[in-house]
């Protein structure tokens, strides 16, 4: 499909019954096929980034069989039975650095693998997390330009004498949560335990999120605030028996941000209180701009705010701890009365487009005023949104769901290349057609 038409709504409302969270889903894939024994797997995501996980650990050797919904993955207990294998990731960022990890923390002898992704996945850093691993006594090459995929990788066949072992984390915490989960197949008598990071970790509850998915794998980690990080010292993994993953919170943050702006009450049923995701934050951020939001352990409920014409409060926030969702609260801000700034949001200029500069040329089209910055972006809307804009994708699943809220505006819109969404939600378009009119 070339572009999609969307519009113009006034109303949204009902239930979304979420898909499975993309970050728990391909961490979870991961320690599965490490563990030692079998893990049922209910609710994971299927989509392009889970896909690409499932089909390189599949090429590494690892076994899994569909059980009705459930995935059900036969453990390797370490190292992966396959030597030699050429792994093409798309542009999923949690397949390329979690599993470039694990493979460069395999002991042995002649291997190699590459790891590769769509273009723009090479133009997406993985440095830091690949000096780190240099640091260790790993060989990782850059099979292209140095910093950045393709990754020519080989086992390990000997560990640098130890020291302490340090990683950045202010460009991508996929880096931190990709050394914690590989440093378990190190062997015990060399591992390594203490991480130190280097410089402001961003995106911080992605780290929460690997240290509970690797507690219950049977590797708990602990932190000492936000920069010193300890395992287990002779811990390995243990396949869990059986995870459900939650609903996506990211994917959530469209169908509650329709809630608000369109009468609502929409209720999405998979993420809640209970949630381990960082995104259930946007919840609060709802709250805050005059939506009315009612939470329960995995379900959320939003409806509009009381005002007459449902006008949300501008918001002035620093959003690094929801980077995802961000994306959604920018779109947001055309609905609030005056203007709203998004901070502290750098890492947005190397995920799956530039979303910074993208985010700002395509809020210019619906008539917003726009300042951006290194790190920042501030959203003044207009009067009157302009009707029938042609929204560009950029290949960002995000740029596309979150524009179709303009559609809830009363103004039709037109969504170019809407299939990018099929990174993390293959089916939302079909799913906002049933909660709009
Ligand atoms: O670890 C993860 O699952 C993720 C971490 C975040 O990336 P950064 O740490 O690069 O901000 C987030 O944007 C991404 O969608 C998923
Ligand atoms: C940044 C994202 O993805 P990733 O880094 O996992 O490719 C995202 O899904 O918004």
């Amino acid at each position: 499909m070339k572009h999609l038409d969307l519009g113009p709504y006034t109303y949204a409302g009902g239930t979304v019954q979420l898909p499975g969270s993309k970050s728990i889903s391909n961490r979870a894939l991961l320690l599965a096929a490490l563990a030692s024994g079998k893990t049922v797997i209910a609710n994971l995501l299927e989509a392009d980034d889970t896909r690409v996980m499932l089909d390189a650990l599949t090429q590494l050797g690892v076994h899994y069989v569909r059980q009705g919904q459930d995935y059900l993955i036969d453990g390797i207990g370490g190292t992966f039975p396959v030597r030699k294998a050429q792994l093409f990731l798309g542009n999923a960022g949690t397949a390329v650095r979690l599993l470039s990890a694990a493979l460069a923390l395999q002991a042995g002898e002649g291997s190699a693998y590459q790891i590769s992704g769509v273009p723009r996945m090479h133009e997406r850093p993985i440095g830091d997390l690949v000096d780190s691993l240099q640091e260790l006594g790993a060989s990782l090459a850059y099979a292209g330009r140095a910093g950045f995929p393709p990754l020519v990788i080989e086992r390990m066949q000997h560990i640098a004498p130890a020291q302490q072992l340090h990683v950045r984390g202010d460009v991508s915490s996929q880096f931190l949560s990709a050394l914690l989960m590989a440093l378990p197949l190190l062997p015990v008598a060399a591992r390594r335990t203490m991480i130190k990071i280097d410089g402001e970790l961003i995106s911080k509850p992605y780290i929460d999120l690997t240290m509970n998915l690797m507690a219950r794998f049977g590797v708990p980690v602990e932190r000492e605030g936000w920069h010193h990080f300890t395992l287990a010292t002779d811990s390995s993994y243990q396949a869990p028996g059986h995870i459900t993953v939650e609903g996506d919170a990211s994917s959530a943050s469209y169908f509650l941000a329709a809630g608000a702006v369109g009468k609502g009450p929409l209720r999405v049923l998979g993420v809640g209180r209970a949630s381990i995701q960082g995104d259930v934050g946007f919840a609060d951020v709802l709250t805050q701009m005059g939506a009315n939001v009612t939470m329960g352990p995995d379900w959320i409920e939003v409806s509009g705010a009381a005002n007459s014409q449902r006008r949300l409060k501008a918001i002035d926030m620093d959003c690094n701890l929801i980077p995802d969702a961000a994306m959604t609260l920018a779109v947001l801000a055309l609905f609030a009365e005056g203007t709203s700034t998004l901070r502290n949001i750098a890492s947005w200029r190397v995920k799956e487009t530039d979303r910074l500069a993208a985010m700002a040329a395509e809020l210019c089209k619906l008539g917003a005023m726009i300042e951006v910055g290194a790190d920042f972006l501030r959203i003044t809307p207009p009067a009157t949104l302009s009707a029938g804009a042609v929204i560009d994708t950029y290949d960002d699943h995000r740029m596309a769901m979150c524009f179709s809220l303009v559609s809830l505006a009363g103004v039709p819109i037109r969504i170019n290349d809407p299939n990018c969404v099929a990174k993390t939600f293959p089916d939302y378009f079909e799913r906002f057609a049933a909660i709009v009119r």
